[in-house]
């Protein structure tokens, strides 16, 4: 028998401190535990205790880039951000679009065994958008895949989506939408306004991404399918979700937010720094202002990082030439505190909706984002609202380094981890 005692702390910060008992994986108790005898006291100090956090949207780069991250170095990330869950995407080498790879990364992550790793499978083959994967057969592996995109890659041929909708509707899977219509994009390297112009940037604009989510939500209400719109970047984004919500028309659309998105927007562009290159692309002021309020109302669901780690010589040459992406796993929790609870937009159980509960639900997880409360499986998370810390990209766990937040300050620092009661991360400190 293990048994994990955490002393003094608050569930969704609310209330008194409580001592919560942890045992075989467990959540045996919650309430005063005087003198109970466990092997490992935390001494919680009035922290606030949240569900694991889920993300749907990571990318491993194993296999295939290795040098920009593994599962072990993502997955330790993970643990340290406070995720107890993430969903690998398919942008691999090879591809994730068989029962092959996918169970290859689902095995790899049990092995390393810091948080679960779901694989995220290919809708279409080798992301080619031409012809649909295995997509049953991925479900019917031991991964029992449930998620599948293209990310990275818009599936924009409509009856190709289609038919990813019908026929992941069939086991319950849903399919999550890299939203960008390509014709609009070729070239893009920048969100199309006054900033890219200003510098000479090649833009991507605002409809390219909104035209492929009405479609998309179309087709879902159609095909009565379930979607999942991956890191929504735009005010008009939101608008769409907003109006297709009200409507209740049939099928399921949920939606992601990055904190990037949240946080950032295009004039940090000015320093042509790649640092701050990302797919889809910094926006504006107003968007990121919508993107928090779409959130906070539950328009967006929820947050995803879209944890895109590159190696050094993909980030340090000119902007055309860079690969888009960004670091998140570890910074995540800091940037929602700092943008969304802050600033009274999201208490802590909304911390809980968006970051554990819903994208567990989204992707069908009976084990994650689970209340806290006795008989629950103990994927936890510990939190000290107040502690702030600087990020220094070169001490994150992931290999690549591209972290758009060097030396910020974020609020909100993990504690402790708990994934079915193992302690997995611990003050800053990996558990493997
Ligand atoms: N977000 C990014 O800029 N890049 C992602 C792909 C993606 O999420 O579209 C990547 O795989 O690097
Ligand atoms: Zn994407
Ligand atoms: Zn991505």
């Amino acid at each position: 028998m293990s048994r994990v005692l955490l002393r003094g702390v608050r569930p969704y910060g609310e209330g008194e401190p409580v001592d919560v008992l942890v045992v075989d994986g467990t959540i045996a108790e919650v309430g005063a535990a005087p003198g109970t005898e466990a092997d490992e006291v935390v001494a919680g100090g009035g922290a606030v205790l949240l569900p694991g956090f889920v993300d749907l949207h990571t990318h491993l780069r194993e296999p295939g880039r290795e040098d920009a991250e593994t599962i072990r170095t993502g997955s330790a990330a993970a643990a340290l951000g406070g995720y107890t869950t993430v969903f690998a995407m398919a942008n691999t080498d090879p591809v994730a679009d068989n029962a092959v790879v996918v169970e290859h990364v689902w095995r790899r992550g049990r092995e390393v065994g810091l948080v679960d790793v779901h694989p995220v499978g290919a809708v279409t083959v080798g992301l080619g958008g031409e012809r649909l994967a295995e997509l049953g057969g991925m479900a019917a592996s031991a991964a029992g895949v449930r998620v599948f995109s293209d990310d990275g890659r818009c599936v924009d041929d409509p009856l190709l989506m289609r038919r990813a909708l019908e026929y992941t509707k069939a086991f319950g899977g849903v399919v999550a939408q890299h939203a960008e219509d390509p014709r609009l994009t070729a070239g893009a390297q920048a969100h199309e306004g006054p900033t890219a112009a200003k510098l000479g940037l090649a833009g991507w604009p605002a409809p390219a991404e909104e035209s492929i989510v009405a479609r998309d939500c179309l087709l879902a209400a159609h095909t009565g399918g379930s979607l999942h719109v991956c890191h929504v970047s735009t005010a008009g984004t939101a608008d769409i979700l907003r109006w297709w919500k009200a409507r209740d028309a049939g099928g399921a659309v949920s939606a992601e937010v990055t904190p990037h998105h949240l946080l950032l927007t295009d004039e940090r562009l000015a320093t042509y720094d790649p640092v701050n290159k990302v797919n889809p692309p910094l926006r504006t002021d107003a968007d990121a202002a919508a993107l928090r309020q779409a959130l906070a109302e539950g328009t967006v669901d929820c947050v995803a990082t879209d944890h895109a780690p590159h190696a050094d010589q993909h980030k340090d040459c000119e902007w055309s030439a860079a690969s888009p992406g960004m670091l998140g796993l570890q910074t995540a929790l800091g940037i929602v505190v700092r943008t969304m609870v802050r600033p009274g937009l999201l208490d802590w159980r909304g911390v809980a909706r968006v970051m554990s509960e819903r994208p567990a639900r989204i992707a069908g997880l009976a084990d994650q984002g689970r209340p806290i409360a006795a008989g629950e499986p103990a994927n936890l998370v510990l939190v000290d609202p107040d502690d702030e810390w600087t990020v220094r990209a070169a001490e994150l766990a992931s290999i690549g380094s591209n972290s758009p937040y060097e030396g910020m300050r974020l609020p909100g620092r993990v504690l402790v981890t708990l994934l079915r009661g193992r302690i997995t991360a611990h003050e800053g400190e990996v558990r493997f």
